[in-house]
């Protein structure tokens, strides 16, 4: 009986597992079949427009929309497919999918000009601002926002001061004779005798600025140029900036956002973090203790910033300290050292490419320096020169795409965009549109200047024979005024590039310095250009090219 009854027992706990596990199959393969179905739909939504009317890039990716596209292969081309390819030929405008969030990308530089003027506030990208304060800190002023961005961005702008600029100037021309210098002595130093030396332009372009970079901002002398070598800084730097490049391209790879465990990518984060930061901080302490002491009379930009920054933040009761003004720091060498350094790469590239607009830059040039008699006071001493560089942000912006969230509702081309939409703002494919440039991919400074209209009694020595063109002067060139709307390099508006006028001054002075002495050309005629993104457009080979003396 007792044997009968545990045999019925388990018997009828067979068939209840039996159920049971029928009944989990059906939940599971139900589970899956609605997981399907789920990831079907989201699949089909990422191949139709976000925004009714607009076209927008096939192959969305289910869950990361047009992302995993926007990406590849080496950013430029992926930037270009999903913002220019598929874009209204008649708007520019284009939508895509990031993620699930969708976007609105534009070409036209009017709706970019509207959008950035409108809008300061970039979009909440959590773990883009987790990775920018691993490699900025805190308060940097790239990811901050609301009124902590006001209070430091207020704060740099007023110690950018007239004075301030004046006294880089001086700095910068400094800089630049050095490195010229420089190379003339390696050149005299080769044991082959050979007239030219073979160099990569890109690091000693970053040599040049790292040097203006820390006398300016910290008031020392790290001498890069004079020793032609890069320094522990800006390698250390360049390290955090691939680092903070390759956490950010894998989301998926957890230990790249955990910072606190102890893989070997962290602990070198770490130390490197802290050695450029300890050195900033070094440098701050000493510079602080000078002036109380006023036994210093050096320049010092960050110094300037944190009084700024104490007065504004004492003005809303709070305080300022002094890894806050290191984070500043971080972000004014991150966002100028790149930028200015390949900037003046892509130029003398350019120039190499165009001997004749080369020819007429070294003219400006050696008209004013004169017999090294005349002195740079600023980028408008030079207009040609500096529409040289014009040209050059605007073929090969260092800044490739820039985003913003709207701030109101907005109308585009009868589109009416909700507060809060992301936008697109791909800065180089605007450049480059011919909505906005005529003939928009030949080099051409006489859209920005023209031959100068001044007397023949003012055309006294040290003046350029150029100025700056009218954008209603349709009679000086056979190219139509460029388009200063549309000249987006430093963005626009309330969050636009606050370095603007120095690294306009920097790359002017620079390259002023550099080409009355030197003369620098392609290592062949069939050399081409590599540009590849990281973080910041530049040249992927360090761009070697032929250096040799001016006679
Ligand atoms: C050719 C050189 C440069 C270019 C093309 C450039 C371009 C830009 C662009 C496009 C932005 C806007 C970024 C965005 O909206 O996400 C920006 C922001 C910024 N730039 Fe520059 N930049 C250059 C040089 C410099 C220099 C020399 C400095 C300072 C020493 C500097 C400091 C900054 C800072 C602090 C911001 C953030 C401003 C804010 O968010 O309020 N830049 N730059």
């Amino acid at each position: 009986m007792a044997q009968s009854c545990s045999s019925e027992t388990s018997s009828s706990s067979t068939s209840s597992t039996a159920v049971l596990a029928g009944v989990a199959a059906v939940g599971t393969t139900m589970t899956l079949l609605w997981l399907k179905h789920k990831i079907d739909q989201m699949a089909k939504k990422a191949e139709t427009s976000p925004f009714p009317g607009i076209p927008t890039a096939p192959q969305g990716h289910w869950l990361l929309g047009h992302l995993p596209r926007m990406e590849l292969p080496d950013g430029f081309q992926g930037v270009k497919h999903c913002c220019h390819d598929y874009a209204d030929t008649k708007t520019g405008l284009c939508a895509i999918w990031a993620a699930t969030e969708p976007v609105i990308s534009v070409l036209s530089g009017k709706d970019a000009k509207a959008i950035l003027m409108a809008s300061k506030t970039k979009p909440d990208i959590r773990i883009v601002a987790l990775h920018f304060q691993k490699f900025l800190g805190a308060k940097n002023l790239l990811s901050m926002k609301g009124k902590e961005w006001k209070l430091y961005r207020t704060a740099v702008h007023k110690s950018f001061t007239p004075a301030m600029m004046e006294q880089s100037q001086q700095t910068i021309t400094k800089v630049g004779n050095t490195l010229s210098d420089s190379l003339l002595c390696a050149l005299q130093q080769q044991s082959n005798n050979s007239e030219t030396i073979q160099m990569e332009i890109h690091p000693l372009m970053k040599m040049a600025t790292s040097d203006v970079f820390f006398e300016t901002m910290v008031g020392i002398d790290i001498q890069a140029c004079q020793k032609l070598e890069l320094p522990v800084m800006a390698t250390s730097f360049e390290f955090l900036a691939a680092e903070f490049q390759r956490r950010i391209g894998d989301p998926f790879d957890m230990a790249a956002s955990l910072y606190c465990i102890p893989t070997s990518a962290n602990r070198q984060h770490a130390r490197t973090t802290k050695t450029v930061r300890s050195f900033i901080m070094d440098h701050l302490t000493k510079a602080k203790q000078q002036q109380q002491q006023q036994t210093s009379t050096n320049n010092n930009v960050l110094l300037e910033i944190w009084k700024a920054a104490e007065k504004e933040a004492a003005a809303v009761g709070e305080s300022v300290n002094m890894e806050a003004v290191c984070d500043v720091a971080m972000t004014l060498f991150f966002a100028g050292y790149d930028t200015t350094s390949s900037t003046l790469a892509y130029t003398i590239y350019l120039l190499a490419k165009h001997p004749d607009i080369y020819q007429t830059c070294r003219e400006e040039i050696d008209a004013v320096l004169g017999n090294n008699t005349g002195t740079i006071t600023g980028p408008e001493q030079l207009p040609y020169t500096q529409a040289v560089i014009y040209e050059s942000l605007r073929l090969h912006s260092p800044v490739d795409l820039i985003a913003r969230s709207l701030e109101k509702d907005t109308t585009l081309h009868g589109h009416v965009f909700e507060k809060g939409t992301t936008c697109f703002l791909p800065l180089m494919l605007i450049q480059q549109h011919e909505m906005n440039f005529s003939q928009p991919l030949e080099m051409r400074p006489d859209r920005w200047v023209r031959p100068t209209t001044r007397s023949a009694d003012d055309n006294k020595s040290h003046k350029s024979q150029w100025e700056d063109r009218p954008s209603d002067d349709t009679a000086s060139s056979d190219i139509a005024p460029g388009n200063r709307d549309a000249l987006v390099a430093f963005s626009m508006g309330a969050r636009n590039c606050v370095g603007r006028n120095l690294a306009m001054r920097e790359a002017v002075t620079l390259l002023a310095c550099l080409l009355h002495k030197l003369h620098f050309e392609l290592v062949s005629p069939s050399y081409e250009l590599k540009p590849v993104l990281k973080l910041i457009n530049q040249p992927g080979d360090g761009l070697p090219m032929v250096v040799k003396a001016r006679q």
